[in-house]
C-alpha cells in the first residue's frame, strides 16, 4: 500500500540566486523554536566550500555536498540520493528535509529527484520550492545579456518557485520593490510572494505548503480551463534534465594559513567597494584574524560587503578561506591582494 502524504517526509528545495539569502534564511529557520527535527542538505557551488561553517551550530543536522552542482553534474546527484537514502533509514524518523541548491542551480533536476526514485518518492513528499530573492540586485541577472535566456538560472529559479521570498526590501525603495514584483509575477503567475528582509519570515509561510499535490492539482485544473492553457509553466517532472551552467560564470577559491591583519582586510573591503562589481557576483570568505578569538565572516553580494565577528573558534582548526564567483575573475591579482592582508608572523 502507498504512504499517503502524511506520513511522508516533507522535503523543502531552497533556491535563489548567488547571495539571495538562503543561508540567512536557513539560519533563520534553524534558530526558530518550531519543535522539529530538520535536517539540511547544502551544495554550494565554488571551487571550496564555506557555507558549512557559516550555518548555526544546532541540533539539527547539516550536509555539506560540495562535489559539484546538484542540479547537473551526475555524481552530486547520486550523493544527493545516497544521502536523502541515509536519512530515509534512520530509525528516528525526520519532520522535515531541507535542501539549499547552489546559487546558480536549476532547481528542476533537484525537485524531480522527488518523484523519479524510490524508495525517495515513496516516502518523501516535495513540500515546495521556495526561492529567494535578492530585491537589489536580482533584475541585473534577470538581464543579463551575456547569457542565453533560455538558460538564465535566475529566470528558472523564480519559473519553478512554489513561493517566492522577496528579500532584502531594507535595500529598496517602494517603487523598486512595485518593479521587482511586477516582473516576477510575470514570470510566474501562480507562487505567492513574500517579502522580508534578512529573510525573517513567518515559517507558515515557507514550511508546510504541500506544494506538489496543490500543483498537481492546479496544473489539471489549468488544463481543463483552456483560455489560460497556454500560461502554464511546466512542472517539475515534465522539464529537461540536462542543463550547463553559464561558462563565463567561474569560482575563485584561496586558502591561507596563518592569520590576517584586520585592518589590512578592512582597507581592502574599501579598495573593492570602489571597483566596478558587476561581474563580481559573490565572495564569502571565513577568516583568522590575529589575536582575535572570533572566526571572521565576509560576504560580498556585488557592491555589498560585510566582515564581522561570526562566532568563537571552537575545536575547528583555524583557517581563512575565500570564494569568489563571477565573470574575468583574476586569481593571481586576488590571491596577491589577500596574502597582502596576512598580519607578520
Ligand atoms: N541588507 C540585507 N542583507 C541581507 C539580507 N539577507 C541576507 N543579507 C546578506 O546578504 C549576504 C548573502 O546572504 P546569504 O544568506 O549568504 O546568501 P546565499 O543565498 O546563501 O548566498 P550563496 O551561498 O552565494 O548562494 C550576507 O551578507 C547576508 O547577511 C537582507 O534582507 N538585507
Amino acid at each position: 500500500m502507498q504512504n499517503s502524504v502524511k506520513d511522508k517526509i516533507p522535503v523543502t528545495v531552497l533556491t535563489g540566486f548567488l547571495g539571495s539569502g538562503k543561508t540567512t534564511l536557513l539560519n533563520y529557520i534553524l534558530k526558530e523554536n518550531h519543535g522539529m527535527k530538520i535536517a539540511v542538505i547544502e551544495n554550494e557551488f565554488g571551487e571550496i566550500g564555506i557555507d558549512g561553517g557559516l550555518v548555526v551550530g544546532s541540533t539539527e543536522e547539516i550536509f555539506e555536498m560540495t562535489n559539484g552542482c546538484v542540479c547537473c553534474v551526475a555524481e552530486a546527484r547520486e550523493d544527493l540520493l545516497r544521502v536523502i537514502r541515509q536519512l530515509l533509514e534512520r530509525p528516528d524518523r525526520l519532520d522535515h528535509i531541507i535542501i539549499e541548491t547552489s546559487g546558480l542551480a536549476d532547481p528542476y533536476p533537484v525537485a524531480q529527484t522527488f518523484f523519479l526514485d524510490d524508495p525517495i518518492r515513496e516516502e518523501t513528499n516535495l513540500d515546495g520550492v521556495i526561492t529567494l530573492v535578492d530585491s537589489k540586485h536580482i533584475m541585473q541577472h534577470l538581464d543579463d545579456a551575456d547569457i542565453d535566456a533560455l538558460d538564465n538560472q535566475a529566470v528558472d529559479q523564480i519559473v519553478c518557485a512554489d513561493r517566492i521570498v522577496l528579500n532584502k526590501i531594507d535595500l529598496v525603495t517602494e517603487d523598486e520593490v512595485g518593479n521587482v514584483t511586477g516582473r516576477i509575477a510575470r514570470l510566474n503567475e501562480t507562487a505567492e510572494i513574500v517579502q522580508s528582509s534578512y529573510a525573517q519570515i513567518d515559517l507558515k509561510r515557507i514550511l508546510g505548503l504541500a506544494a506538489f499535490d496543490r500543483n498537481r492539482k492546479m496544473a489539471a485544473e489549468i488544463d481543463l480551463d483552456s483560455h489560460d492553457h497556454h500560461h502554464r509553466h511546466p512542472a517539475p517532472w515534465e522539464k529537461k534534465a540536462d542543463h550547463s551552467h553559464d561558462a563565463s560564470v567561474t569560482s575563485v577559491g584561496i586558502e591561507l594559513s596563518g592569520h590576517m591583519d584586520v585592518q589590512a582586510i578592512l582597507r581592502w573591503v574599501q579598495d573593492i567597494r570602489k571597483q566596478d562589481n558587476r561581474d563580481l557576483f559573490r565572495m564569502k570568505g571565513i577568516f583568522s584574524i590575529k589575536d582575535d578569538d572570533y572566526c571572521y565572516v565576509l560576504h560580498g553580494v556585488h557592491d555589498q560587503i560585510e566582515f564581522r565577528p561570526n562566532h568563537p573558534w571552537a575545536d575547528e582548526p583555524r583557517c581563512n578561506r575565500m570564494v569568489f564567483i563571477g565573470r574575468n575573475l583574476n586569481r593571481e591579482a586576488l590571491q596577491a591582494q589577500l596574502t597582502g592582508c596576512l598580519a607578520a608572523a
